[in-house]
């Protein structure tokens, strides 16, 4: 029975929407055309299936091929003289339209065509201003106006022509001479984007389909060292940014084939065997990838790109994941002198300039899919979002908060970073440190991930209005971090400076415990630990006081700190973190001049309390005087406010605050002393052996650059040193709060300075106010320059310092002196 219109065209719209199943790899061409013939019948496929395959000679040369060889094949079958005719002609048909369409697109675009070898590809829109931007920078030939040489275009004709007639000789039984270009594997790490993904980019200059692929291989990503690469929260991360990145990826026609590395010996999970076995399915030729620069992933990718050459594949790297690449930079020029701190850094940078940074990248409007997909794994098979079960079989959704307070979606960080742009970046110069305002950008787990490259948000940044030099210094820390991380490849588990590893730390689990679950009895460190479980990020500031509190009141060391975070933030960062964690801990290049109090650290980060009461709410009651020191509220209130110690909020596991911080600096002393080998007679500086990569370095510099120190035949780098250590190291017996030299950041109001308000206040009220502005502003421009750094002002005579004047010997930089040689 002849079928309706109506009933045609609902198969026609099915077979389109299988064509879109094939594209994606969830179907495959052979399966379709059977499809087609059971739903269309064969006189309809017949007459039918090359019009509505047409469409995929722009999109998908490679699949429009494919599925017209079936298609020629199966009816070749059933031909009579009169049905070769028909197909003749469908076929010069289809030629004609063809050659349409490819006039078209060469106004259009600059790409390869999949099947033309050395020649240009399917149209990303968006990316045809870029790649034209690309080629420029690389040298490749400009293309002409509308796109394409002549000559190219002729040769693009020319090619169609060969493989309609290699068709036709197909389906007259003739061998056909024609063969589709290998596929190119696309190898996703941490670029989870779209947009400014170089490799990506270059993987449609290929000409060829392109296969996205994700090799989970913790083993590998964990490094030789305790790192703890990937920790729960980042996992859980990973999970949803793979799984938003696919979605992507199917919207502009591909997909993502997930992978679990194996077969890399001793049950450890190899990318290289992983990518062996897709090169033998898909018989890729090429690999292309953004780089990492933690040196035991580039040991890993250099292993890969070799073993790969032998076997006749390229693996191609592209820079992207920091704006300078780590291995580029060099301090020729510039010396050693205040290695560790981001001026220095910028320095290098600035004096060893590296390649141009370069526009960012569009995101492609489509990519060219693969005929046949390698077989891969569930996203879930990864085991990346993995819930524990309590005994009677319920799940325990530890990351129920998480997911509730991010988007893990490549638009959510282009969201984010919009919102940050128009908003918290005009206060984000002075009020980066409030713990109860969206002052900071939260970038950092996308940055993390890549689901932003730091190359885009820094041009975002440099495009808006106001003043964004400080938030643009913070990307310098970030690649500061991953340059420090390749001169000290054990950096996440050895303290940089050698004396420090005898410190005395203390093996208390019960504090460690307590500080991890938010339980300590002090409000601003619990309101932080507790918004780090539940949401699995705090800020920059909050991350300091925590890490203060950990190092210099609880004796613990460093690495509990370090390895906490690594399982607990949604942006755990082995070089970020590891070099944070070692400067807070003392040990770093750069340790930090500064102490936060568990206390007055309040007053500049959550004045009112809000914090506090957003994340401790058995506290939320008391008034915001009491809100950061419940200990010292009134019995009568406490209880008025529902807090009984114990029961509602834990006791302070420690009280004897500036006893501890005493204790803590005659350790260091001690130390110090102990192993005086590793500090500078002249300047009192701490000494690091230099690291290799700088030795070679240090070698052409060292007849010009003082710094550097000789012992025996190892070199020492004398490095920043808080001058509170140099003090104590020559007064051991002094308490932390005689040492003229006190690092504690008290926040902005300290004991005295209230009572000096309390007393205006009852003389002058406008007095007192601006009085407290004033101070709160210098006290604020201060904690800043240390956090940040910078240099202070020039100090006034009679009070406390920080800064010595000149005459003072602690004054005396690293390698501010002559070289001094250790026999
Ligand atoms: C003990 C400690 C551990 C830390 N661990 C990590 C970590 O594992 N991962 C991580 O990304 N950051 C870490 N940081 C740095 C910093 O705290 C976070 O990058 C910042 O809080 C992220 O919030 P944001 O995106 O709003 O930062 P913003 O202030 O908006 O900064 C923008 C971006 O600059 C980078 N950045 C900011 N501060 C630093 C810094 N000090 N060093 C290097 N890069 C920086 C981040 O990529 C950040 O997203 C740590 C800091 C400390 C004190």
């Amino acid at each position: 029975m002849p079928r309706s219109a109506a009933a045609i065209d609902d198969s026609k719209a099915w077979v389109r929407k299988m064509i879109r199943e094939v594209l994606v790899g969830r179907e495959d061409p052979e399966g379709l055309f059977a499809m087609c013939l059971s739903v269309l019948g064969p006189q309809e496929t017949r007459s039918q299936f090359l019009c509505l395959i047409r469409p995929l000679a722009a999109a998908n040369a490679e699949l429009h091929f494919r599925l017209s060889s079936i298609y020629q094949e199966y009816f070749s079958k059933f031909q009579t003289e009169e049905d070769e005719l028909e197909l003749a002609l469908a076929l010069s048909l289809m030629e004609i339209k063809d050659q349409d369409v490819l006039s078209t697109q060469s106004q259009e675009s600059r790409f390869l065509q999949p099947g033309d070898e050395g020649l240009k590809q399917t149209p990303p829109e968006n990316a045809v201003g870029t790649c034209a931007a690309e080629a420029i920078a690389r040298g490749v030939p400009v293309m002409e106006e509308g796109g394409v040489h002549q000559s190219e275009k002729g040769n693009r004709v020319k090619s169609r022509r060969r493989r309609h007639r290699a068709a036709r000789q197909q389906a007259v039984g003739l061998p056909s001479s024609l063969s589709a270009p290998p596929p190119v594997l696309l190898w996703f790490r941490r670029d989870l984007r779209l947009c400014d993904n170089p490799a990506l980019s270059a993987s449609l200059e290929c000409g060829a389909p392109v296969i996205p692929v994700f090799i989970w291989s913790p083993e590998e990503e964990e490094g030789p060292g305790t790192t703890l690469a990937t920790g729960g929260a980042s996992k859980y991360w990973l999970h949803q940014a793979l799984s938003c990145l696919c979605a992507s990826l199917e919207h502009i026609g591909s997909h993502l084939v997930y992978i679990k590395a194996h077969g890399g010996g001793a049950g450890v999970g190899s990318s290289l065997h992983s990518l062996q076995e897709l090169i033998k399915d898909t018989g890729a030729r090429t690999v292309l990838a953004n780089a990492l620069y933690e040196p035991w992933l580039k040991a890993r990718d250099d292993a890969v790109a070799s073993a790969l050459q032998k076997d006749g594949t390229e693996l191609r790297m592209f820079h992207s994941y920091c704006l300078r690449d780590p291995y580029s930079v060099s301090t020729e020029g510039v010396g050693l002198r205040g290695i560790g701190s981001v001026s220095h850094f910028m320095s290098c940078c600035k004096q060893n300039p590296a390649s141009v940074l370069g526009m960012a990248l569009d995101p492609p409007a489509s990519l060219p899919a693969a005929a046949q997909w390698p077989q891969g794994v569930s996203l879930d098979t990864l085991g990346l979002a993995q819930m524990p079960r309590r005994k009677d079989g319920t799940v325990i959704n530890w990351a129920a908060d998480i997911q509730k307070c991010w988007d893990f979606s490549e638009e959510g960080a282009q969201a984010r970073l919009e919102a940050f742009l128009q908003d918290g970046v005009y206060r984000y110069h002075k009020e980066s440190g409030r713990a109860d305002a969206p002052n900071t950008s939260c970038l950092s787990p996308y940055l993390h991930f890549g689901q932003l490259s730091p190359r885009w948000v820094l041009q975002a940044a440099k495009r808006t209005c106001c003043q964004t030099s400080k938030f643009q210094r913070k990307l310098a820390w970030r690649d500061l971090a991953y340059w420090q991380l390749t001169l000290f490849p054990d950096l996440p588990w050895e303290s940089v400076r050698p004396p420090y590893k005898a410190l005395c730390w203390s093996s208390r689990r019960d504090h460690l415990k307590a500080w991890q679950r938010g339980r300590t009895g002090y409000p601003l460190v619990d309101a932080a630990m507790r918004q780090l479980w539940l949401t699995g990020w705090m800020s920059n500031y909050m991350r300091h006081v925590v890490a203060s509190f950990l190092i210099a009141y609880l004796h613990l060391p460093w690495q509990q700190g370090y390895r906490w975070f690594q399982d607990t933030l949604v942006d755990a960062d082995v070089a970020i973190d590891a070099m944070m964690w070692q400067n807070g801990g003392m040990c770093g290049l750069d340790h930090w001049n500064f102490v936060m109090h568990p206390v007055d650290a309040a007053m500049t980060c959550d004045p009112c309390g809000t914090y506090v009461r957003k994340w401790c709410p058995e506290l939320a009651d008391l008034s915001d005087e009491f809100i950061h020191k419940p200990w010292k509220c009134p019995i009568s209130m406490l209880r008025r406010s529902g807090v009984v110690f114990g029961q509602t909020y834990p006791e302070r596991i420690i009280t004897d605050l500036e006893e501890r911080r005493s204790q803590s600096l005659q350790d260091v002393a001690h130390v110090r002393k102990e192993f005086n080998q590793y500090v500078d007679k002249h300047t009192g500086c701490d000494l690091v052996p230099l690291p290799p990569r700088l030795l070679s370095e240090t070698m052409g510099l060292s007849q010009k650059d003082d710094c550097v120190v000789l012992e025996g035949k190892q070199f020492l780098l004398p490095v920043i040193t808080r001058m509170e250590f140099k003090y104590q190291q020559e007064n051991p017996d002094t308490d932390a709060a005689a040492n003229p030299y006190n690092a504690l950041l008290k926040g902005y109001v300290s004991r005295k300075r209230d009572e000096t308000i309390a007393f205006l206040n009852e003389r002058d009220f406008t007095a007192s106010v601006m009085y407290e502005a004033v101070q709160r502003k210098e006290r604020l421009e201060s904690d800043h320059r240390r956090m940040e750094g910078l240099p202070e002002p020039p100090a006034l005579r009679g009070k406390v310092r920080r800064t010595p004047t000149a005459k003072d010997k602690f004054s005396i930089v690293p390698g501010g002196g002559a070289v001094t040689s250790f026999e």
